[in-house]
């Protein structure tokens, strides 16, 4: 049976005592927040981006990784995004979990330490072979794709 809860190590890097530990917000929150651990404000214009980070490293389990995600709000009012969303977190990276956040509104964006910036996903990751073949089993869709049904 698949395993469904676990348990993963997180440590909070040195000159980062105050930062919060990454949290869910409610009971059935699917990510857990987290926050800036920039030293002081940091304030992106429009159209600029930054690795801002979160004070802590983890060591995930194997077959597990983390989604770096948006926070819709910031995304909604602010423009504020992930620029490579999801960012991965891999089961054997031990550095600092990092957030690259970009700034697609008009105006600055100040971040502040301790802010909630993006929020982290873990999902499992099955283990997969790859095998080269020469030829494909056939489906209705075939090599069909990118809108070919519908008109837009
Ligand atoms: O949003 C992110 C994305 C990645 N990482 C860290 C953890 C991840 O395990 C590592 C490598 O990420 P990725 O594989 O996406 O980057 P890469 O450009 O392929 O770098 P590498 O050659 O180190 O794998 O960087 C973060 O802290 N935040
Ligand atoms: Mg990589």
């Amino acid at each position: 049976m698949l395993q469904t809860e676990f348990e993963v190590q997180i440590k909070r890097l040195p000159g980062n005592e105050d930062i919060h530990i990454p949290a869910k917000m409610s009971d059935l929150a699917a990510g857990f927040d987290l926050y800036a651990a920039v030293d002081e404000p940091l304030t992106l214009g429009p159209g600029q981006r930054v690795l801002v980070p979160t004070g802590f490293a983890m060591a995930l389990p194997p077959q597990l990784e983390a989604q770096v995600r948006p926070r819709s709000g910031l995304a909604y009012k602010h423009g504020l995004t992930c620029l490579n969303s999801p960012g991965t977190i891999d089961a054997d990276y031990r550095g600092e979990v990092k957030v690259l956040l970009i700034n697609h509104g008009n105006h600055g964006f100040t971040i502040e330490r301790n802010e909630r910036i993006a929020q982290m996903v873990i999902q499992y990751v099955p283990e997969v072979k790859l095998v080269e073949v020469d030829e494909l089993s056939d489906t209705e869709r075939g090599e069909g794709g990118f809108g070919h049904t519908g008109t837009k």
